[in-house]
């Protein structure tokens, strides 16, 4: 077989994300095509990325190997439903919406099309993104491996067994980038109001969070260890974990996730 082309319908922030990040890889600018109701946002990216674009999602699913609809899932049925059948022989179909079930999208695409769900997160656009993959049963292995290329051209990605588990990768990875986010506000204006500038309080908040993260990652030991090894006996941080302590931040965290996972799973069946 030929290298398989790629066709992305909806080329919002996601879709870029995963062009720049095959583009990258050395996967070229011919194998790629992009679909959205935008015109100018196509014109940008075939101008940025030297990719093919459309306005027409039909002819992506006519002639692309591998079709990823990476619409906001509330239009996904009607993206899905206006595709032409037949599409190309043997096309997988990615999905990156959040909520969207593979029984949905087979009931919309076709019960015969091989499904991969994916949930992959923002840092994807500095190649640093990490997805949940789950396939339905008529992905080949060949097929697998492709859709694992594609998510790796923008981090790395983790299969899951069970569908279901989508709600919580969507909960832990796919919205978690914002609770750092959230954290890093907060570390900044607390900063602020202990007398730092708010552009130092900023630089020092972010690196830390890089920082962390880096060690977090290529350590040995468990962030809880290396919690314990920030935390000099009767020192400062003893004091800031014993604060967060008491206002029970992991109830917090929990909770909040349960909200985001409960959401994910309302969205399937309201869109279902
Ligand atoms: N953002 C995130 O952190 C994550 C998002 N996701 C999922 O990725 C998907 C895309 O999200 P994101 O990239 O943020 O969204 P965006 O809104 O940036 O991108 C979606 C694009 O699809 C276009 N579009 C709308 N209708 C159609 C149509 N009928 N045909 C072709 N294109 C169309 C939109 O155009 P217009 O703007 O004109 O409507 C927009 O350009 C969502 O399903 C989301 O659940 C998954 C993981 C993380
Ligand atoms: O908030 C959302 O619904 C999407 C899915 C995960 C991140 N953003």
């Amino acid at each position: 077989m030929t290298a398989p082309t790629i066709g992305f319908i909806g080329a919002g922030n996601m879709a870029s994300s995963l062009i720049g990040g095959l583009l990258q890889q050395g996967v070229e600018a011919s194998r790629i095509m992009a679909s959205d109701l935008n015109e100018q946002q196509l014109a940008d990216l075939a101008r940025q990325a030297g990719i093919r674009t459309s306005s027409d999602n039909g002819e992506l699913a006519r002639e692309c190997d591998v079709l990823v609809l990476a619409v906001k899932p509330q239009v996904m049925r009607a993206v899905c439903q206006a595709l032409p059948r037949p599409r190309k022989p043997g096309q997988l179909v990615i999905s990156i919406a959040a909520g969207i079930t593979c029984a949905s999208l087979a009931r919309w695409l076709g019960e015969d099309t091989p499904l991969v769900r994916c949930m992959p997160n923002t840092p994807a656009l500095r190649g640093r993104g990490v997805s949940g993959l789950y396939a339905s049963d008529l992905v080949s292995a060949q097929q697998k491996a492709l859709a694992e290329d594609i998510l790796n051209a923008v981090g790395i990605s983790l299969w899951l067994e069970q569908e279901d588990l989508i709600h919580a990768v969507t909960a832990v990875s796919g919205s978690g980038p914002a609770y750092f986010f959230y954290l890093m506000e907060a570390m900044t204006d607390a900063g602020v109001q202990l007398g730092l500038p708010r552009d130092v309080a900023e630089r020092l908040t972010l690196h830390t969070a890089l920082g962390a993260a880096d060690m977090a990652v290529h350590s040995d030991v468990d962030p809880a260890e290396l919690r314990r090894r920030v935390t000099s006996p009767n020192g400062t941080t003893e004091q800031a974990i014993k604060s967060f302590t008491k206002d029970d931040l992991p109830g917090m965290v929990a909770r909040a996730m349960e909200a985001a996972a409960e959401r994910s799973a309302d969205l399937s069946r309201e869109l279902a």
